[in-house]
């Protein structure tokens, strides 16, 4: 486990909110006490299934969302997508390495848009992917579900491989934030931290527990995972 006592970060999946009321979700949650916006970009190509593009991320932007933007494409091919989200304000760009032909150029194409860089790791996915690349990775993040749809089950062999991404982590000695995406739960999400986890993608666990005349909805959910992670520090 880590020397230093990890910060850990919120980053509900808009996957799962209104889309009709995009924008006042996003606001909603981010009151709530969300740290991060988790943006799932799916192609009906590299997954079974079509959601948002750097259009609605632009749209986000103009509404006056400022929290990060942390986009998870799930499409094939990359680059171009690359660019479109950095022109749409993305934060951070994470990208499934089996996607692109040219994982280097990929990861540097990001930075060199002024965004934060990661690989995303399906649950029979090799961490090995990682093994020429760490200095030009600011994110691992692990799907516990196999990608494409919000609402399945946390896949429970992803602790052991967190515990062993977080290793590569420390030993790089460098700062790269630890993501676990899919099935994300308040009675899981401790048992994910101790295995390593520093960031929570948590879609149906936040955007169910709405209470439509509250602007502050999503506070309890929120609230509930801090405590559960407090008992982690
Ligand atoms: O990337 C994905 C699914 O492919 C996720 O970000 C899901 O949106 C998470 O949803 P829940 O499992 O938390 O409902
Ligand atoms: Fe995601």
């Amino acid at each position: 486990m880590t020397a230093a006592p990890r910060d850990f970060q919120i980053a509900p999946s808009i996957l799962s909110a209104d889309f009709a009321r995009l924008g006042e979700e996003v606001d909603n949650v981010l009151a709530s006490g969300a740290d991060i916006v988790h943006f799932d970009v799916m192609d009906n190509h590299y997954v079974p299934n079509l959601t948002i593009g750097p259009m609605v991320c632009e749209a986000l932007r103009k509404h006056g969302v400022t929290a990060p933007i942390d986009v998870h494409l799930m499409v094939r091919p990359v680059d171009q997508l690359i660019g479109d989200f950095i022109d749409a304000g993305a934060s951070i760009i994470t990208f499934h390495p089996e996607a692109s032909d040219h994982i280097d150029r990929s990861l540097q194409l990001i930075r060199d848009g002024g965004c934060r860089a990661g690989l995303v790791f399906n649950p029979a996915t090799p961490l090995s992917y990682l093994d020429y690349v760490m200095d030009k990775i600011d994110m691992v993040l692990l799907m516990s579900v196999n990608p494409g749809f919000g609402g399945q089950s946390f896949i429970p062999a992803t602790l052991d491989k967190l515990r062993e991404a977080r290793q590569r982590i420390d030993a790089s000695g460098r700062d790269i934030r630890l993501e676990v995406d899919g099935g994300v739960k308040v009675d899981n999400i401790a048992e994910i931290a101790r295995a390593g986890a520093d960031t929570f993608v948590a879609g149906s666990a936040v955007f169910k527990a709405r209470n439509e005349a509250d602007p502050h909805r999503y506070d309890g959910v929120i609230r509930d995972f801090r405590e559960q992670l407090a008992s982690v520090r």
